[in-house]
């Protein structure tokens, strides 16, 4: 299943305002009417994108995280404005010898696409042009809701990547930026506030059909991924 999203359309962010949201654990509510959005979480192995995961599905730090092999699911249900929204959480593997079996399955009917670096690693920013690579030869564009993460900022002293770079660098994707830490216990809400965002964002757009993509649109996609990636095929 795809979503109806235009390209560059704005994302209300929702820092500040979880306060006021209702949110709990799954079995609170009654996920069998929930509304369920898949979300892959992607970045170079040891960014964080476990120990992200277990902060918004299970509201701690997870000590010791073992690297992901193939995938890690987790769930969350929300109830945004009366409305149950189940976010399934797709932790997927960094490290490329974990991934290559089920690379198709990542990026199969996802929803939305969470990209993470970690600060305090310069090279894993500078992998993130790869990741949009990996999501685009997987038909997942510019239609697609991403949003970029940059994790462990509470290792101050170490930081390698300058918000401002990382901003640079997110505006030019028009992906909208978060910078937090899965382990400093403050940065909880912000946690949430990054994945509510994009919960209030798959809300808001209806499903579209899925059908076979045309010539034309394959075309199209490829013409995207071009742009996106600045290749010249003059
Ligand atoms: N200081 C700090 N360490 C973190 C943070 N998030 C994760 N870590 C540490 O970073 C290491 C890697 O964390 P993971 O969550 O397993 O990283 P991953 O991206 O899922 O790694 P793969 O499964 O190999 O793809 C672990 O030692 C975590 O304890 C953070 O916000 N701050």
């Amino acid at each position: 299943m795809a979503i109806e999203n235009k390209p560059g359309d704005e994302f209300d962010t929702v820092f500040g305002q979880s306060d006021s949201l209702e949110l709990s654990s799954h079995h609170d509510y009654d996920t069998a009417q929930a509304r369920i959005f898949k979300i892959i979480v992607i970045g170079d192995s040891n960014v964080g994108k476990t120990c992200l995961t277990y902060r918004f599905c299970g509201g701690t730090f997870l000590k010791n995280p073992e690297a992901t092999i193939g995938v890690d699911f987790r769930e969350r249900t929300l109830q945004l404005d009366g409305e149950n929204i189940k976010l399934q959480i797709w932790d997927t593997a960094g490290q490329e010898r974990f991934r290559k079996s089920m690379v198709e399955h990542y990026y199969r009917s996802v929803h939305a696409v969470i990209f993470v670096y970690d600060v305090t690693s310069l090279s894993s920013f500078e992998s993130i042009p790869e990741w949009i690579e990996e999501c685009a030869r997987h038909c997942v564009g510019p239609l697609v809701p991403r949003i970029m993460v940059g994790n462990k900022c509470d290792l101050r002293d170490r930081r390698e990547v300058p918000t401002s770079t990382a901003q640079c660098f997110a505006d030019s994707y028009n992906f909208p930026l978060f910078e937090t830490s899965a382990k400093e216990p403050a940065e909880k809400e912000h946690v949430d506030a990054i994945f509510l965002t994009l919960a209030y964002r798959l809300k808001s757009h209806k499903p579209l059909r899925l059908k076979q993509p045309s010539e034309s649109s394959i075309r199209q996609m490829w013409d995207q991924r071009e742009q996106e990636s600045g290749i010249c095929q003059c």
